[in-house]
């Protein structure tokens, strides 16, 4: 049975020149459970997973696993399996053949390509061409890889983007089954309810800044709830509210009101003549809170407009990288790299720094 290590974020920090990608992120990822890793595009995640994968060097922190930098760890292969976007594989080859020639980098028996590719349910199409893949299928087969190694942890970059609904429900199971087994789990996702109905805790950034860390439950409670309130005079109750100094916005049922006591607002249009013709507290949804705390989200300095070259020609056709070191599948290109340049590079080019 793999053995999960905690993923621990401490103090982390990136810039790229003027842009604070990452300020300050601590977090802890425990074992056992799948941990959301959410912020809308652009809020940093894929530099947090960069980092803790040795691909990019934090400007100041650590993330590590079980205390020890991807870097310093003895067989990355079979402790941290990671997939940073979508995988590409040469159109060409079976999948079979793809992790046949990692497993052999890795010491690894053929016999783990034929288990893993049957565990993410591909056993039957192992010997069929990557090319003819669906998306859902190309994405089982980059889990497939992650989990060569039978590593304790793993790290997947939006694993569930593009997936069609009956995708979407095969790895939301298979994530769980995945932390069920002890294995960190550890997922990035810019939706929400992408993930909500496979993760047990979320880590929420938001232009670059932790802003919640907890359960579900708990993201829940985060966000104040409202009052709706309404009246045949709408506009007079309107008044009432802004003189007592309530925010408010219209909605369609009522004015939903910035404050959680549904009493102290019953009260205000009672002293003041106005009939209520409804008057309830609402809670704001999960949706609703995640929203309201990545909006919040403070600046953290320079612009957050994405700049990275999405290189898709070069991803058709290029390889992932067959080093035994080299755990991750495919790694975003550099803003800056010419097109045509291959994605699956693994070197910690610290370049970055300069951008
Ligand atoms: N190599 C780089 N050079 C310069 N700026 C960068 C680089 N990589 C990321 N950034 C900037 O850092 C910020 C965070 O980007 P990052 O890709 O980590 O966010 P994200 O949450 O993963 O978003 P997305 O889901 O869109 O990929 C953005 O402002 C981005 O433009």
């Amino acid at each position: 049975m793999p053995t999960g290590v905690p993923i621990e974020f401490s103090g982390v920090t990136k810039r790229f020149g003027a842009v604070t990608a990452v300020a300050d992120l601590s977090f802890t990822v425990e074992p056992g459970r799948v941990t959301g890793f959410l912020g809308p595009n652009g809020a940093g995640k894929t530099t947090s997973l960069r980092m803790l994968l040795g691909l990019v060097r934090p400007t100041s922190g650590t993330a590590t696993f079980g205390g020890t930098a991807y870097r310093d760890l003895a067989n990355p292969l079979t402790t941290v399996g990671a997939a940073l976007e979508a995988a590409s594989f040469h159109p060409g080859r079976t999948a079979h053949n793809h992790l046949r020639v990692y497993a052999a980098a890795a010491g690894l028996p053929t016999s783990r390509v034929d288990e893993v590719l049957r565990r993410v349910g591909l056993g039957e199409y192992a010997k069929r061409r990557v090319g003819g893949y669906s998306l859902g299928m190309r994405q089982r087969l980059g889990l497939a890889y992650t989990l060569l190694g039978d590593p304790g942890v793993l790290v997947l970059d939006e694993p569930i983007n593009g997936l069609d609904p009956e995708g979407i429900k095969w790895i939301r199971l298979f994530l769980r089954e995945l932390a069920a087994e002890g294995r960190t789990v550890l997922v990035s996702s810019h939706l929400l309810s992408e993930v909500q109905q496979s993760v047990d805790e979320v880590v929420i950034i938001a232009k670059g800044r932790l802003v919640h860390r907890g359960t579900l439950a708990t993201l829940d409670t985060e966000v104040a709830p409202h009052v709706v309130v309404d009246s045949p005079d709408r506009t007079r109750l309107g008044e009432v509210l802004t003189a007592e100094g309530f925010e408010f916005s219209t909605g369609r049922t009522g004015l939903l009101v910035a404050e959680g006591d549904p009493g102290r607002i019953g009260h205000l249009a009672f002293v003041n003549g106005v009939e209520i013709s409804m008057l309830q507290r609402q809670k704001a949804g999960l949706e609703e809170s995640f929203l309201t705390l990545v909006d919040g989200g403070e600046v953290v300095g320079g612009s957050t407009e994405t700049t990275r070259v999405t290189d898709a020609a070069a991803d058709a056709t290029a390889e992932p990288a067959a080093s035994v070191d080299a755990a991750v599948s495919t790694e975003p290109p550099a803003p800056e790299a010419p097109a045509g340049e291959s994605p699956g590079r693994h070197a910690d080019h610290d370049g970055e720094d300069q951008r």
